[in-house]
């Protein structure tokens, strides 16, 4: 067979020319990211022997061998797992299928138009992100990838120089595996150094579960601890050690922002080790994202993606367990249903809340950049898992009208004003948006908190819960504002209760027969100070934000028509009572009443139905104006 020569993906073009050109400080990541492959490479086939024994042959020892040749200025770094066919050799190296490198580029593009040198803004984003298998291009200017696939015959040499092309050819290989073989630039001999590899891999490799051998200036000597880090007691692990095993087990290149470490000993024993990163992923919220945490059945890896073992609104958490009372030969499909995990997964859900609570109550600000990060996912944890949702409501933080910080529920009740009986709430798009809104000013008037709600999901938790610590929730957008019950702050400014104006009732009479269908009602409203018009929906009808998010999700095609609230004390208003009552001018009314709706919608970012008439009607006023 002859070699084939195949192009890289343009991505992967473009990632190597930055890894090669770029003087990362820290070259050594390199070392750490293909030990990291080759661990994972035994691990995979580790998994698969258990069904199918016969792929160990007589090599049943997972090791990772990296041999120097000062001579010839090489490093290899061999492992015996499950190996590479020419299918996989294309497909794993050629593209970019590695979400690190895939986020790197993304980053990269993002990065484009802000300051700094190129080389400063590549520099800082590998060392975030890292680029996997094409760090071997950091210090060679040639690789090659001599592989064999465990069960098959056939070996097959991958080679490149990172410059565009890649080659393939039929190789011989005397046993299973993958041996990388790093050509060394010359600024990079220092790699070539026995004592300088073992300091690297104790550094960042340390926890890897097989041994790790350096071979070179006529020693050969074994420079990892090899044993599973979660097995060792807690008090011999450093917090470096912990770090280190986080951004080997969750691909991350962040610090944990909380370890939890624990052995569940009774009727059923497992060990987790679970982390909370530190920075949100960029795929949180990615339907296809799968379940972060590793499944071991005495020290024996199972799989990468247990997604039985934490429910889907804990998929922030990154880690391992291992259990003693699982069978060995578990298949994935029987990790279905499967009651131990059932158990286990009540356990590390009640673990990581539990945690949780502690933090938020020892930490405030550090529980701050934890809500920020995750808790759209905690939420949809109270609307999924009712069984939780108490415990979530409790760890839940909002944003609201009484400034910058986070507020709990048990804050806002604990201030609940006098007379208030409902937790007040406002949803939309933006804090900046919501905080602006009409509806909120006979609230603030009066000094009552309103909870300010900006993440999709709470139009689907909201309603599934129907109350906290006895208090409803009620949206500002719905139904009556109910204020008058609510005695306002004695520091707060007296209330004036201005009379509505004079004839307000025959213009509400016009407006309704003016608009029609186009409104449910039009009221006078107790909620607003400063705007004269504002859309509520009516009691018990579908909040307007829920019903926007569905119509662009196509679930909802009807505009539901909503309630007009206009403010009897504002000056337009009043002019308008003013002139129906007076008789005549009452096509003028009409219009303005049109107007009014439309700049109602305007203000909730409703679309007009009529953008034309809109404009018209507004043309005409302006002109009577100059
Ligand atoms: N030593 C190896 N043995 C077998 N397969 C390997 C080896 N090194 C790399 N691969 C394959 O190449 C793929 C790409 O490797 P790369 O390091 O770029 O990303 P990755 O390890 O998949 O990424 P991530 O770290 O985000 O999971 C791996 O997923 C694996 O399938």
């Amino acid at each position: 067979m002859q070699m084939e020569r195949h192009g890289f993906q343009a991505e992967v073009s473009r990632l190597l020319d930055i890894v090669a050109h770029s003087l990362y400080s820290d070259k050594s990541v390199f070392l750490r990211e293909l030990i990291s492959n080759a661990s994972d490479a035994c691990d995979k086939l580790r998994y698969l022997a258990l069904t199918e024994p016969g792929l160990l042959k007589d090599d049943p020892d997972f090791k990772v061998n990296i041999t120097i040749d000062k001579a010839g200025k090489k490093l290899t770094i061999a492992d015996n797992g499950i190996g590479m066919n020419r299918d996989d050799l294309i497909n794993n190296l050629g593209t970019i299928a590695r979400s690190g490198s895939a986020k790197f580029m993304e980053e990269l593009a993002a990065h484009k138009s802000t300051g700094g040198t190129e080389d400063q803004k590549n520099l800082s984003l590998i060392g975030q992100f890292g680029v996997g298998f094409y760090a071997a291009f950091m210090v060679a200017d040639k690789v090659e990838v001599l592989s064999r696939k465990a069960g098959e015959d056939a070996a097959w040499l991958w080679t490149s120089d990172g410059k565009g092309e890649f080659t393939l050819a039929p190789a011989e290989k005397a046993g299973r595996g993958t041996d990388i073989v790093l050509h060394l630039r010359d600024d990079a001999s220092d790699y070539l150094d026995a004592g300088r590899l073992a300091s690297i891999v104790a550094k960042y490799s340390d926890h890897i579960q097989l041994p790790i051998h350096v071979t070179g200036d006529g020693e050969d000597r074994k420079v990892n601890q090899a044993a599973a880090l979660w097995t060792r007691s807690k008090s011999d692990v450093s917090e470096e050690q912990y770090r280190d095993f986080y951004r080997h087990v969750a691909h991350a290149f962040d610090d944990p922002w909380a370890t939890l470490h624990f052995k569940a000993e009774g009727k059923i024993e497992y060990t987790g080790l679970l982390f909370i990163p530190s920075t949100k992923p960029f795929d949180l919220f990615n339907p296809d994202r799968k379940q972060a945490l590793k499944l071991y059945v005495k020290r024996v890896f199972i799989t990468d993606h247990c997604e039985e073992v934490l429910p889907h609104w804990l998929r922030f958490v990154k880690g391992l367990v291992d259990s003693e009372d699982l069978p060995l030969n578990i298949s994935r499909e029987m990790l279905q249903q499967n009651p131990i995990l059932t158990k286990i997964r009540a356990g590390l859900v009640k673990r990581v809340l539990g945690e949780l609570a502690k933090k938020a109550e020892n930490d405030a600000a550090a529980y701050g950049e934890f809500w920020n990060n995750f808790g759209a996912v905690l939420k949809e944890g109270i609307y999924e898992d009712a069984e939780q949702r108490e415990p979530l409501l409790k760890l839940a933080r909002f944003r609201s009208t009484k400034g910058d910080g986070l507020v709990s529920l048990a804050d806002y009740v604990g201030r609940m004003k006098e007379g208030q009986n409902a937790i007040y709430y406002i949803s939309g798009d933006s804090l900046e948006a919501v905080s602006k809104s009409a509806q909120l000013e006979g609230y603030r008037a009066k000094g009552v908190e309103v909870l300010l709600l900006t993440d999709p999901i709470d139009e689907f938790w909201i309603p599934s819960v129907e109350k906290f610590e006895g208090k409803e929730f009620k949206s500002v957008t719905r139904g009556g504002a109910d204020l008058d019950q609510v005695k306002a702050d004695a520091d707060a400014k007296p209330e004036e209760k201005k009379p509505a104006a004079e004839g307000i009732d025959n213009l509400i009479a016009l407006m309704k027969l003016s608009l029609k269908d186009a409104v449910k009602d039009v009221r006078l409203s107790s909620r607003l100070t400063d705007s004269a018009v504002c859309l509520v929906a009516e009691e018990g009808d579908m909040d307007m934000r829920l019903a926007r998010l569905l119509k662009q999700h196509r679930q909802l095609d009807a505009t539901l028509p909503r309630v007009l609230e206009i403010n009897g004390s504002h000056p337009l208003i009043a002019a308008l009572s003013k002139a129906v009552s007076n008789g005549g001018k009452n096509d003028a009314v009409t219009d303005a009443s049109w107007l009014l709706l439309d700049q109602a919608k305007l203000q909730e970012g409703e679309p007009l139905n009529d953008p034309a008439s809109f404009g018209q009607r507004l043309a005409t006023m302006l002109q009577k104006a100059f």
